[in-house]
């Protein structure tokens, strides 16, 4: 296989990651592995200049990203990301991720990402919107409803959405609400989307949970991450009688093994935008969060959080990847052979672009759903792709990871193989 020139060779990368992930997978795949080197490239790959005025006069400049990884399924989706650390080498594996994922459970989307390399937190609102509206201009050649359907990460939001949104239909001359999802619901946005990435995380959990004799009554769950998808996981489990015993966010770690009261730590993170300083919880170390006892943990925050170290170290049953790409392939291993079950991200947080798809549809249709319905279609799409992917890997003998890897890559690669490659 070539090189990627620009994918840095670290071998603790996120694109790293993803390509010893493919790597595992291709003995699965009989003859479909002669077209697996599709999924080692992305198929188009942008990188913008951002620059913007400041509040204070001053002009910053600021680097952006679209990344279209593979477009053999339909068109790119996948959500945009602004933190300090966004590079190409991770939105270049954070879309390769929504290819697999978008493919595992078997919805008509190839795999996208996109990111600026920023501090949300550090920008005013109107600078925030002025970042916005120009990163879509200039991403905006290669998006639309039918090419590429950005949606939110880490650090963006539905107002974010809708600052795209506006900006892309005053490019096009029309209002054009789908070419972003997870929109404000009074502009075209679905019911349900905001919460659904935590809620497909409780529905696959729940599912495995049954299957491995977990009970998830009495249980104690410990999250890393306390955003959308963290507190809302952390919510359903606490609902269903589980204990959320600690916490982790970027400000703090906290610990009560009574279980944290979820709606005092849920007004307290609305007014603060943190866990630091909540009163209902004891203050713990960083580290010590990886040794907390817990039955079933819940990485969404970042990835690379789950290292051979840690894994040696963490003692729960199962573990819930809320996140994308939180565990790093060795740790995979040494999880494994601690019989510690692994929910791998491209399943268990796919709920999330589920109802984004279930947005695009209301969309095009101009015909939209009530809440009870997008979330009965959501949890039979996830129940019945966390099923097929826990029989494949009983009758493969691998891993859940693996095991959705195989039927993903299975899809995505008989795809490329109809659709044929020339002419070019
Ligand atoms: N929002 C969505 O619909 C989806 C998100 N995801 C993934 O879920 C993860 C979380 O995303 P969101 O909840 O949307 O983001 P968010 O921005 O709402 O929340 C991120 C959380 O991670 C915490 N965090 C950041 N750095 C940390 C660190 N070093 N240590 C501990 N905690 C840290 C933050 O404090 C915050 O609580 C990401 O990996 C994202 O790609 C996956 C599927 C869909
Ligand atoms: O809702 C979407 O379209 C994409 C969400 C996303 O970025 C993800 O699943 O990682």
């Amino acid at each position: 296989m070539e090189k990627l020139s620009y994918a840095s060779e670290n071998g603790t990368s996120a694109w790293s990651t993803y390509l010893q992930q493919i790597d595992r997978v291709a003995p699965y795949l009989g003859e479909l592995a002669r077209w697996i080197d599709t999924l080692r490239h992305p198929k188009r790959a942008l990188i913008v200049d951002i620059p913007l005025q400041m509040d204070d006069g001053s002009i910053r400049h600021f680097e952006g990203y679209r990344v279209q990884h593979n477009l053999s399924r339909g068109p790119g989706k996948g959500g945009v990301r602004y933190h300090p650390n966004v590079d190409l080498n991770e939105v270049m594996a954070l879309s390769a991720w929504m290819t697999i994922k978008c493919a595992a459970v078997n919805l008509p989307y190839g795999g996208a990402k996109g990111g600026i390399r920023c501090d949300p937190f550090a920008l005013s609102e109107g600078e925030l919107e002025r970042l916005t509206r120009r990163y879509t201009s200039e991403i905006g050649i290669i998006i639309g409803p039918q090419k590429d359907i950005p949606a939110p990460d880490v650090g963006t939001n539905s107002k974010v959405m809708a600052w795209m949104m506006d900006t892309y239909s005053m490019n096009s001359g029309t209002t054009v609400t789908g070419v972003v999802t997870g929109k404000p619901v009074h502009l075209g946005g679905s019911l349900g989307r905001e919460k659904a990435t935590g809620r497909g995380v409780f529905i696959t959990g729940r599912e495995v949970a049954r299957r491995a004799g977990i009970p998830v009554e009495g249980a104690r769950v410990a999250v890393q991450g306390f955003g959308n998808v963290g507190s809302e996981a952390a919510r359903l489990f606490s609902e269903a009688g589980a204990f959320v015993v600690a916490i982790q966010d970027h400000s703090a770690t906290i610990a009560n093994p009574d279980g944290i009261n979820m709606a005092e730590l849920t007004r307290w993170q609305q007014e603060h935008k943190q866990i630091l300083g909540f009163p209902g919880a004891q203050k713990i170390d960083e580290e010590a969060f990886w040794r907390s006892e817990m039955d079933i943990f819940i990485p969404a925050a970042l990835e690379g959080q789950i290292t051979r170290e840690r894994a040696e170290r963490l003692s729960c049953k199962l573990v819930l990847e809320g996140a994308n790409g939180p565990t790093y392939p060795e740790a995979d291993d040494v999880l494994a052979e601690r019989n510690i079950i692994v929910v791998p991200d491209v399943i268990c947080n796919a709920g999330g672009v589920t109802v984004s798809y279930f947005e695009w549809v209301q969309d095009m249709a101009s015909f939209f759903w009530s809440e009870e319905e997008i979330n009965a279609r959501m949890d039979k799409i996830m129940t019945d792709a966390m099923v097929h992917v826990w029989h494949k890997a009983e009758e493969k003998a691998c891993s859940l990871r693996t095991a959705a890897y195989i039927v993903a890559c299975e899809r995505i690669l008989m795809a490329r193989k109809e659709r044929g490659i020339y002419p070019g």
